[in-house]
């Protein structure tokens, strides 16, 4: 079977888009993971595949899979490729405002142009049993041991798990391996996407994400989401900032609880092509 795709990115974290529209997701786990393998695969972080609405109040769905062939259930700069990927294939104009249904429930996007989206990513949940995280209670500052070090960091859910760690140092050597640790940490009973955060100031972020499933990309939206979220409740930074990852910028504004997360940033088109589906074995995936 040949399968067509569009190549895309949003600031460098980069993602295969399967229409589904008018035929079933068609991959299975091993399958996702040979289209993703960037030496004789396409290559991704994310796989995204658009798909009719389950939600009626939905205009389309999108289905979320990561590198390793791990579902996830939420991709900010994924979601911002998929409204510019519709705008292209007509299916949402320029301004319009629909909400798209991501496996952890709706969000809202705009296209601001057709390379430039702005998305409603919903409230940040801060509850551990929302994200998930084995925790006493909810806090600003959670403590965990991380090898041999005893690491402090916040915690929330995008719809997709996410721990945050304040750093004076994005080039400290210590986070490659902090990196892996927190992601595969057994408090978070699904994994967790790792961010460490340099901040200026109180409107500017740095951010380097290990991604759940996909290790370190050079974007993660709904990391500099979580960044934000997590220092907007300690205080610690105002309710519009730049985060600025390896690949780019991205605006995030939030008033906090009881307000939607506004995320803002382009999405990019790199060339459409096909792919010759290997006949492996393995469940069906979705
Ligand atoms: N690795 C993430 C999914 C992709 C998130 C990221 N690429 C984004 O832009 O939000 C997870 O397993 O939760």
């Amino acid at each position: 079977m040949q399968l067509r795709f569009s190549k895309m990115h949003g600031i460098g974290n980069d993602f295969v888009v399967l229409d589904c529209r008018q035929h079933p997701f068609p991959l299975n786990p091993e399958q996702i993971r040979a289209l993703g393998d960037r030496h004789v695969g396409v290559g991704f972080d994310q796989l995204l595949s658009v798909e009719p609405a389950r939600d009626p109040s939905c205009a389309f769905y999108y289905g979320i899979w990561n590198a390793d062939g791990s579902p996830s259930g939420q991709c900010g700069n994924g979601v911002r490729c998929v409204a510019a990927w519709l705008h292209r294939a007509g299916a949402l104009a320029l301004g319009e405002q629909v909400m798209i249904e991501s496996p952890s429930g709706p969000v809202t996007v705009r296209l601001l142009d057709a390379h430039e989206v702005t998305v409603d990513m919903g409230e940040p949940m801060f509850e551990p049993a929302r994200i998930p995280l084995s925790a006493e209670a909810r806090v600003d500052r959670y403590e965990i041991l991380a090898g041999d070090r005893s690491v402090e960091f916040g915690a929330v859910s995008m719809g997709n798990p996410h721990a945050v760690v304040s750093v004076a140092d994005l080039a400290d050597p210590a986070l490659e391996q902090l990196g892996p640790l927190l992601t595969s940490h057994p408090r978070f009973a699904e994994g967790a996407n790792a961010g460490f955060v340099l901040q200026l100031d109180r409107t500017q972020l740095r951010l380097r994400v290990h991604e759940r499933g996909a290790g370190w990309t050079r974007a993660c939206g709904t990391g500099a989401c979580a960044a934000m979220a997590v220092l907007h409740q300690r205080g610690e930074v105002g309710d519009s900032v730049s985060v600025e990852l390896p690949g780019g910028k991205l605006r995030i504004d939030w008033a906090g609880p009881g307000h939607p997360l506004w995320m803002t940033g382009p999405a990019a088109f790199v060339f459409e092509g096909e792919w010759p589906v290997p006949a492996v074995d393995g469940d069906r995936g979705g």
